[in-house]
């Protein structure tokens, strides 16, 4: 498609839509539940909709209007044997996290997903459940399709995790849920925090000391009312857009703000961007963002950063090519096993609209100020890199910028180009 160019003034309010990760998470504790969850503000996008498609795939019963979804739990032990093997899609967080919570049910599954899926590390999920007594393989023990065997009995286990991965942290608890004794994950950083919030609002007992989880199993948990708030993997790319484009001020109302997920509100602040926090929810662990275009210094993002911002660091390479100085990105490499390897693929692709930008082992080294220009872009089927070059082509004086591959941007955010034009007061 082409992208719009040439953008200033950008002003107007965006409900960006239902955050991803605590969407799945509410159709996966309302299906292992017992009664009738209720979910609001849910995520329809094609990665919450596979983990949908999943859980009616095992007899579920799941009402879905809009962004209300009713779930009718009757415990793991109601699932149903599925006839055919399950496709998750693109859904990284669904057949990571499904595969622990399916290892301690009662039906044998296997899991599958496209090209891009077929590609991303499943051991790192597999390892430490086998450890758990879980049957869970895959013909290479690395990739998918995973198959899981049910009717196993699990036991806990005390495992440090090699990498800082919440899909890993919730797998780990969610097959902990249906094990015999205590489960202990150990993270390497904190990372996003959203399964230990649901297991307590699903009345469920776990302890958190620091990187610490600790929780026995087995437990009953019982249906809950989730309301879900904006996710600001989304609304990182409106932030930028109004940080970036002359005169522009952007205003997000209910954007999720959990400690772990608001990474990018430091690094907009170290580097002098003008963010404002109001209208904060603290129940909801939510707030209205607000955003101005802004002059902007360059600056470092590593280290316990990172887990709090790993989604958004396509957008935030794009925020530091208009910042003075070297930002550098480091302990990244988390990046290179996402939809694509978002190291590479960021640079290139914004090297051909004339970015400076050096790729690194574990990240990225930009050097900004740079001016942008026309060039033909591909998202690669990554929806976060579609959506970042959308942001890019704003500043794009003269010519035409094509994207390739725009539809990918449908995986977390089926409206993003009407919102962004809704901006500019145009329509696509
Ligand atoms: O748990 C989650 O909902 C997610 C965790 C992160 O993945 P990792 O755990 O692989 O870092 C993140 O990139 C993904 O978009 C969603
Ligand atoms: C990495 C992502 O998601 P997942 O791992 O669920 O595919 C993402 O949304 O950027």
């Amino acid at each position: 498609m082409k992208l719009l160019i040439n953008q200033k003034k950008l002003q107007g309010h965006v409900y960006v839509p239902g955050d991803k990760s605590i969407s799945h998470r509410s159709i996966m504790f309302g299906a292992i539940a017992h009664g009738q969850t209720r979910v609001k503000g849910f995520l329809e996008a094609e990665d919450c909709l596979s983990t949908l498609h999943l859980f009616r795939s095992l007899g579920v019963e799941i009402v879905h209007e809009g962004t209300d979804v009713l779930v009718n739990g009757c415990g793991i032990e109601s699932f149903k044997q599925p006839k055919v093997p399950i496709d998750i899609g693109n859904s990284g967080t669904t057949i990571r996290l499904a595969t622990g919570l399916l290892a301690g049910g009662p039906v044998d599954v296997t899991l599958y997903g496209d090209a891009s899926i077929a590609k991303r590390p499943m051991g790192r999920v597999l390892t430490p459940l086998k450890e758990m007594n879980a049957s869970v393989s895959t013909q290479d023990g690395n990739y998918a399709p995973i198959h899981i065997k049910g009717n196993q009995t699990l036991t806990g286990i005390r495992y440090q995790m090699p990498v800082a991965s919440a899909q890993v942290k919730s797998a780990l608890l969610l097959a902990g849920l249906h094990a015999k004794g205590e489960t202990t994950v150990i993270e390497k950083e904190k990372t996003r925090d959203h399964t230990e919030d649901m297991i307590k609002q699903f009345g469920g007992k776990l302890e958190v000391t620091g990187k610490v989880i600790r929780l026995k199993g087995p437990q009953r948990l019982i249906a809950q009312t989730v309301v879900v708030p904006g996710d600001i993997s989304s609304a990182a790319f409106f932030m930028v857009a109004g940080l970036i484009t002359k005169e522009s001020q952007i205003v997000l109302p209910n954007v999720g703000i959990s400690a772990t997920r608001t990474g990018i509100i430091d690094v907009i602040r170290q580097m002098n961007g003008h963010l404002t926090i109001t209208n904060e929810d603290k129940l909801n662990k939510s707030a209205t963002l607000t955003v101005t275009n802004s002059s902007l210094k360059a600056t470092t993002v590593e280290g316990k950063l990172i887990p709090r911002l790993i989604d958004e660091l396509p957008i935030i390479a794009l925020l530091a090519t208009q910042a003075s100085g070297t930002t550098v990105i480091r302990n990244a490499e988390e990046l290179k096993v996402k939809e694509t390897n978002r190291i590479d693929v960021t640079a290139s692709e914004l090297n051909k609209m004339g970015a400076n930008i050096e790729t690194t082992s574990d990240g990225l080294i930009i050097h900004g100020p740079t001016p942008l220009h026309a060039a033909v872009v591909d998202s690669h089927g990554d929806h976060r890199i579609g959506m970042m070059l959308a942001i890019a082509s704003l500043l794009v004086e003269t010519g035409q910028v094509e994207l390739k591959n725009s539809e990918a941007v449908a995986v977390s955010y089926p409206r993003f180009f009407e919102d962004l034009a809704s901006l500019i007061g145009e329509k696509q």
